[in-house]
């Protein structure tokens, strides 16, 4: 069997990278390769909205790739040269993983390159990563995990470039050339963005990028050596229902404790999800995502949702929101899935689950025992009236 290429799609939270693979995957070049998608959080929106064919795409969720199903992802490539060898899957051409926005991709990588049994059967072939041309600067200054992405690409996809000054994309594109000089820079909504060309880079090349990404990748060689320990350490968090037909669920991701690795994830960074099984009438939500982005929007990292309205519940509504961006709502045709609830996923950043959970309660009309009430939210004079969809 010929070795498959893998690529890899990352980006910091938002970034637009499921939006650049719904467009690649257009592309008949790759209509048979396989999708690993990871999403951060119990509650996957992603894979709803990639259009694939279902067999071919995996997901690997509650867990971030780079710390507890990274074991996950290895074990899933294994098995599709076992599924192939056996003919339970079709050969395909090419492997392409997305990322959660959070992940280091130094240890995906790792695990890509530096696992002997997967390297007899795959290869790296291109880390495509995705930059807001919004949010890029931004998340580069505050999240390490953003310039590490950056730092390890072979193509720098800038993504939002009609929604950002042309002076803001010319000073991200400034610092993106600082960080990795020889990554190629590509618009992400541009002609080459929708080719799978993209992602055919050549065999991964360390010497060409800087000399910090050779240390990360050699530091996590040692690491992964010991990465049976690293389970003891993480803090899975919970899982339970409340009662209100609200699924709880924290991540508590918390700094590894093996050698000196310096920044997985951020403690104070949580995701968690609200799940809702009535129709929501329009303006209620309209007006929670206004005053939750309007009065907190950058401890808002990122909020996607899939909405029931009460106007026609058979067409659901997509939010995105990535830092203080929101972006256009979309109103799909049908659900694309059997569940019909209203799921809104949140990665926030010291902001409480508990006030968000309120506000949410407050605005779809059942306000709790001590717990803010509507009225009062609605006359805070931050929020910001009129999200039209
Ligand atoms: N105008 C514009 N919007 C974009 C572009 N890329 C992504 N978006 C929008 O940005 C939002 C987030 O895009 P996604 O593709 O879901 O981002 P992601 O990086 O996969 O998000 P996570 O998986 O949560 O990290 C969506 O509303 C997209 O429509 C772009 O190039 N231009």
């Amino acid at each position: 069997m010929n070795s498959i290429p893998v690529s890899i799609i990352t980006g910091f939270l938002g970034a637009g990278k499921s939006t650049l693979l719904n467009r690649l995957l257009k592309d008949r070049q790759l209509s048979d390769c396989a999708v690993i998608i990871n999403e951060f959080g119990d509650v996957g929106i992603d894979h709803m909205l990639v259009e694939t064919s279902g067999d071919q795409m995996v997901e690997l969720s509650d867990g971030c790739l780079c710390c507890t199903v990274r074991g996950e992802l290895v074990d899933t490539l294994a098995s599709f040269i076992d599924l192939m060898q056996t003919g339970k899957m079709k050969p395909i051409s090419r492997v392409v993983i997305e990322t959660t926005g959070l992940a280091d991709p130094v240890p995906v990588l790792q695990s890509v390159i530096g696992n002997p049994v997967l390297a007899q059967n795959f290869h790296l072939d291109g880390v495509v990563t995705v930059i807001d041309a919004l949010n890029g600067m931004r998340s580069l200054d505050n999240h390490e995990e953003a310039r590490r992405q950056a730092a390890v690409a072979d193509r720098l996809a800038m993504s939002k470039t009609t929604m950002a000054q042309p002076s803001e994309v010319n000073a991200l594109a400034a610092r993106l050339v600082a960080i990795n000089p020889n990554a190629r820079i590509v618009d992400a909504d541009g002609e080459e963005a929708g080719t799978a060309a993209l992602l055919r880079a050549g065999y991964f090349d360390v010497t060409a990028k800087s000399p910090d990404v050779a240390r990360w990748l050699a530091d996590e060689d040692k690491a992964q050596d010991h990465h049976h320990d690293d389970h003891a350490h993480h803090d899975h968090g919970h899982h339970h229902h409340d009662g209100h037909g609200h699924d709880h669920h924290a991540h508590g991701h918390h700094l590894h404790h093996h050698h000196d690795d310096v920044n997985r994830h951020d403690a104070s960074i949580r995701s968690f999800s609200i799940v809702h099984d009535q129709p929501i009438d329009r303006n209620a939500v309209a007006m929670f995502v206004d005053l939750l982005r309007s009065a907190h929007g950058e401890k808002l990292l990122r909020m996607k949702a899939i909405v029931m309205l009460s106007d026609d519940p058979s067409r659901p509504l997509v939010l995105h929101a990535a830092q203080s961006t929101l972006h256009p709502p979309a109103r799909l045709e049908a659900w694309p899935g059997e569940d019909r609830r209203t799921r809104l996923v949140l990665i926030t950043k010291d902001l409480d689950e508990h006030f968000v959970r309120e506000l949410f309660d407050a605005f779809i009309g059942k306000p709790r025992v001590g717990g803010a009430d509507r009225a009062a939210l609605t006359d805070n004079p931050l929020a910001v009236p009129g999200m039209k969809f």
